[in-house]
């Protein structure tokens, strides 16, 4: 006999006869699936989604994605929201609390002169490139092409498989979107402090006109966007966009977007901001210099912080 299907409100309410979760001295919240991806890549062990959580995505897109095509060269779909309210709130604190995060560290030389830039935001990424793929225990990389293993140095970085947690939303973005993706990025914007400057992810290694899924759990921040000056165009004729991405909201940015709009997040002045912020990006790398790019920029060579409960702040993890 088929299950019963549960409906959303169901979830939100502890079945009589099953303790949801456990609590251990410290009232630490234990999630109830205790299992774990592991790498040799990875700093340390990546709890699964907790079943309760897992279930949930069951109802995403919690809300029809509305499409934002109003402006030249926009092509965008807003999720407001994508994951069930009341659930979003779970996966932030549960995203926060279980991955490994970077602080970046790069000089780049604009003819004489070096600058060092240290990136204003923690950042974590995990995936490769369409050129090879994991085999299915994640010990060896393949090629596409031959299924034989990659040579030791065809890769300069260390790519690492997207842990079950961030998969489960991947393989959801795609179903969502009709999009393959096979990187997952993350940003924790730990404060108003923390940002990201106008830019545009139009990278080569992309490909043409890419779509880029875009998640936001926890402090809600504005995304802000702004077509690119260009010489036919004046910029008179399109508007800034100002998006209130609120936690458990998702973009789809695509089309001509990239090649022809900037987006960021700008820095706050306290409030909401200061509870911290998630956002995940999926996107698609078609060449071998897509992976080495995002491992460069996204973990780099430097320490490794992880989310500490009691100070409710990152802290350099020290193994
Ligand atoms: O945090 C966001 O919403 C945007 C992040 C972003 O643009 C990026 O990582 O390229
Ligand atoms: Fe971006």
């Amino acid at each position: 006999m088929s299950k019963r299907p549960r409906t959303l409100d169901s979830f939100f309410v502890s079945p009589p006869n099953k303790k949801r979760q456990t609590e251990n001295a410290a009232n630490e919240v234990k999630p109830q699936n205790q299992a774990q991806s592991k790498h040799t890549t990875y700093p340390f062990a990546v709890a699964e989604l907790p079943t309760d959580l897992q279930e949930i995505l069951q109802f995403v897109p919690s809300s029809e994605g509305r499409d934002i095509a109003d402006q030249p060269d926009l092509d965008l779909v807003y999720y407001q929201p994508y994951i069930p309210k009341g659930a979003e709130k779970e996966l932030f604190e549960f995203l926060r609390q279980n991955l490994f995060f970077y602080r970046v560290k790069y000089s780049i030389k604009r003819g004489p002169v070096e600058t060092q830039i240290n990136t204003p935001r923690f950042t974590t990424v995990f995936g490769l490139d369409e050129s090879s793929r994991f085999s299915p225990d994640g010990s060896v990389i393949v090629d596409a092409a031959s299924q034989k293993p990659v040579p030791k140095d065809r890769y300069q970085c260390q790519p690492r498989p997207i842990p079950q947690c961030l998969d489960s939303l991947r393989i959801l973005a795609e179903n969502v979107t009709g999009c393959k993706f096979n990187f997952t990025l993350v940003n924790y914007y730990a404060s108003g402090d923390d940002s990201i400057s106008y830019h545009s992810d139009d990278e080569r290694f992309l490909g043409v006109d890419p779509a880029i899924a875009s998640m936001s759990l926890g402090a809600r921040r504005d995304f802000l966007m702004k077509h690119k000056p260009t010489a036919a165009k004046h910029s008179s004729e399109t508007q800034p966009m100002k998006m209130p991405m609120a936690s458990g909201d998702m973009i789809l940015m695509r089309g001509k977007t990239q090649s022809n709009w900037l987006h960021s997040i700008p820095k706050r002045k306290g409030g909401e901001a200061e509870k911290g912020r998630i956002n995940i990006t999926f996107r698609r790398a078609k060449v071998k210099g897509g992976t080495e790019n995002y491992y460069r920029y996204n973990v780099g060579q430097g320490d490794v912080y992880r989310w500490d409960p009691g100070s409710r702040s990152m802290v350099i993890w020290k193994g």
